[in-house]
C-alpha cells in the first residue's frame, strides 16, 4: 500500500496535481482534503483506470484525520496565491496559520509520512512545518521538503530557450530557497556543458529567479503557477516514490531542506529510501555565483526566523 495525500487538492495547484498523481501507478490510495470541493475532485478522478483508489474529505467528522493516516507522502498545495504586486512573504499572514494547522494534523496523525511543502511563502512555510514536528517530538529532518522544483524546471527551459538545446535534456542545479534572490542558479554546472557570455547569465539568473512574478503579471489578479507547479509537484513526489518505494539510488533532485538532514551541509539531494541520504555540496562554485549565495543568506536568515518566531511565539498546537 502506498498512500499519497493532497492537502488542498480543490485549488489551482491541487487538481492538476492530484490528477498527475493519480496517474503514477506506484501510488495505491490518493486522498485529496480541502475545506472546498475535494469530493467532487476525488468522484471525477476516480473514473480514471489507474491503481490509485480515490477519496475525497472536507474538515468535518475528522476529514483530515482520516485523509492523512496511513500516507506514505503528504503533498501541501494549501493557502492563497500572489496578486501581481505581493511578494511571497506577503502571503505569510494568511498562509503560515493555514500550514501551521495541517502540519499539526500530520504530527498527530501521519508522523511517518514524507511531507512536501509547495504552499508560499515556502522559505518560512518549510520551518513552520519542521517546529510544529518538533513540538509533536516526531521531526525526522530527513522527510520534510520545500519543493523548489518549479525553479529547476524554469531553469531548464530558460537555459534551452537562449541555446537551442532539447529543454529536457538540460539540467541546471538551483540551490537555496524560493524567492527572488534567495532562488540560486548554479549556471556554471549546467549538464551537458553550456558556453554563455556574462551578459546571458546575468538574464538567465534573473529570469529564473523571477519567473514566477512572469506567470503572476500574465494571470492578471488570477493567482499565480498552477498548471507547471502541479508537474513540478508530481516530478519531485515521483522521485520521492522512486527513492522510497521502488529503492532505486542515486537519485538527485534539488530541495529546500533542513540541514540537520545531512550534517555535512550543502544544498542538492541525494535521496534512498530513508528520505534524505546525503546533501552534496555546492560544488565548484565561480564567483558570481559566490555573490548569489551571499545576497541570499541573510534574507534566507529572516525568512527561517520568522517561521521559527510564528510557532514560538505561541501559534496555538
Ligand atoms: N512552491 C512553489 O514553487 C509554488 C508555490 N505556490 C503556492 O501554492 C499555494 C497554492 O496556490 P494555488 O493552488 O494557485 O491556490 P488556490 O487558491 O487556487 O488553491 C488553494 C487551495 O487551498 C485550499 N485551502 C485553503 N485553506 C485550506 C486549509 N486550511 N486546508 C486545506 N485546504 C485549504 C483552498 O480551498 C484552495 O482550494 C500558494 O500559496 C502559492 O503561492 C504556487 C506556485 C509555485
Ligand atoms: O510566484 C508565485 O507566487 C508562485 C511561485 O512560487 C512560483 O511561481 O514560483
Amino acid at each position: 500500500m502506498v498512500k499519497a495525500v493532497v492537502l488542498g487538492a480543490a485549488g489551482g495547484i491541487g487538481q492538476p496535481l492530484s490528477l498527475l498523481l493519480k496517474l503514477n501507478e506506484v501510488i495505491t490510495e490518493l486522498a485529496l482534503y480541502d475545506i472546498v470541493n475535494s469530493p467532487g475532485v476525488a468522484a471525477d478522478l476516480s473514473h480514471i483506470n489507474t491503481p490509485a483508489k480515490v477519496t475525497g474529505y472536507l474538515p468535518p467528522n475528522d476529514g483530515l484525520k482520516n485523509a492523512l493516516t496511513g500516507a506514505h507522502l503528504i503533498v501541501i498545495p494549501a493557502g492563497v496565491p500572489r496578486k501581481p504586486g505581493m511578494t511571497r512573504d506577503d502571503l505569510f499572514k494568511i498562509n503560515a496559520g493555514i500550514v501551521r494547522d495541517l502540519a499539526t494534523g500530520i504530527a498527530q496523525h501521519a508522523p511517518n509520512a514524507y511531507v512536501l511543502v509547495i504552499s508560499n511563502p515556502v522559505n518560512s512555510t518549510v520551518p513552520i512545518v519542521v517546529e510544529v514536528l518538533k513540538k509533536h517530538g516526531v521531526f525526522d529532518p530527513k522527510k520534510v521538503f520545500g519543493v523548489t522544483t518549479l525553479d529547476v524546471v524554469r531553469a531548464s527551459t530558460f537555459t534551452s530557450s537562449i541555446s537551442g538545446s532539447a529543454p529536457q535534456g538540460v539540467r541546471v542545479p538551483v540551490v537555496g530557497g524560493h524567492s527572488g534572490v534567495t532562488i540560486i542558479p548554479l549556471l556554471s554546472q549546467i549538464s551537458p556543458r553550456h558556453e554563455f557570455t556574462h551578459e546571458q547569465i546575468e538574464a538567465l539568473t534573473k529570469r529564473i529567479q523571477f519567473g514566477g512574478d512572469e506567470v503572476v503579471k500574465a494571470k492578471d489578479g488570477a493567482g499565480s503557477a498552477t498548471l507547471s507547479m502541479a508537474q513540478a509537484g508530481a516530478r519531485f513526489s515521483s522521485s520521492i516514490l522512486n527513492a522510497t518505494v521502488k529503492g532505486e539510488a542515486g537519485i538527485v533532485e534539488p530541495s529546500y531542506v533542513h540541514l540537520d538532514a545531512d550534517k555535512e551541509g550543502g544544498s542538492q539531494l541525494r535521496k534512498t529510501p530513508s528520505g534524505v541520504a546525503k546533501i552534496n555540496s555546492l560544488g565548484d562554485i565561480n564567483e558570481y555565483e559566490k555573490k548569489l549565495l551571499e545576497a541570499a543568506i541573510p534574507e534566507l536568515r529572516t525568512n527561517i526566523n520568522k517561521g521559527v518566531s510564528f510557532i514560538a511565539d505561541g501559534s496555538k498546537l
